[in-house]
């Protein structure tokens, strides 16, 4: 099967973090994730982190430490090795290429959301983190 390594960020602000839905016409189109993509030859996965933020939402970001393990995922397409990393915005500017709408949301709201399969070892580490007290 073929193998995907992908980084996505859990950007902290105010005590919460940032879901962002995918785009209806995208592979897993309408789940929420963490924002990001696949890790290119050559890249750290701060790097393609750094990179992804920068092309779906024109902003630039500091990385923090890594949420949880990496997860595996197995689709028709191949498996998804999906790590999240704690991460905060240094700009703004938000401008929404790949999703179709995002959301600050509490700790205690985060099962809440439909995310994709990888994605809920991430949301179950995150349960365990102080947003309030996050800080790099
Ligand atoms: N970005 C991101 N992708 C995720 C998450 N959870 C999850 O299963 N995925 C899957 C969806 C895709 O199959 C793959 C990432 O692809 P992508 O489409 O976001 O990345 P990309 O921008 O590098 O891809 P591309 O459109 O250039 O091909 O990982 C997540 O939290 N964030």
């Amino acid at each position: 099967m073929k193998q995907i390594h992908v980084v996505g960020a859990a950007l902290i602000e105010n005590g919460k973090v940032l879901a962002t839905k995918r785009n209806e016409d995208r592979i897993l189109g309408s789940l929420w994730e963490f924002p990001g993509g696949k890790i290119e030859p050559g890249e750290t996965p701060e790097q393609a982190l750094k990179r992804e933020i920068e092309e779906e939402f024109s902003d630039e970001i500091t990385v923090g430490i890594k949420v949880g393990e990496t997860s595996s995922i197995t689709y028709d397409f191949g498996t998804v090795n999906l790590s999240i990393y704690l991460a905060k915005f240094n700009t703004h500017n938000f401008h929404l290429i790949a999703h179709s709408d995002i959301q600050w949301i509490q700790k205690d709201d985060l099962e809440k959301m439909n995310w994709a399969d990888a994605d809920k070892l991430a949301v179950q580490a995150l349960k365990k983190i102080d947003f309030t007290k996050v800080d790099f």
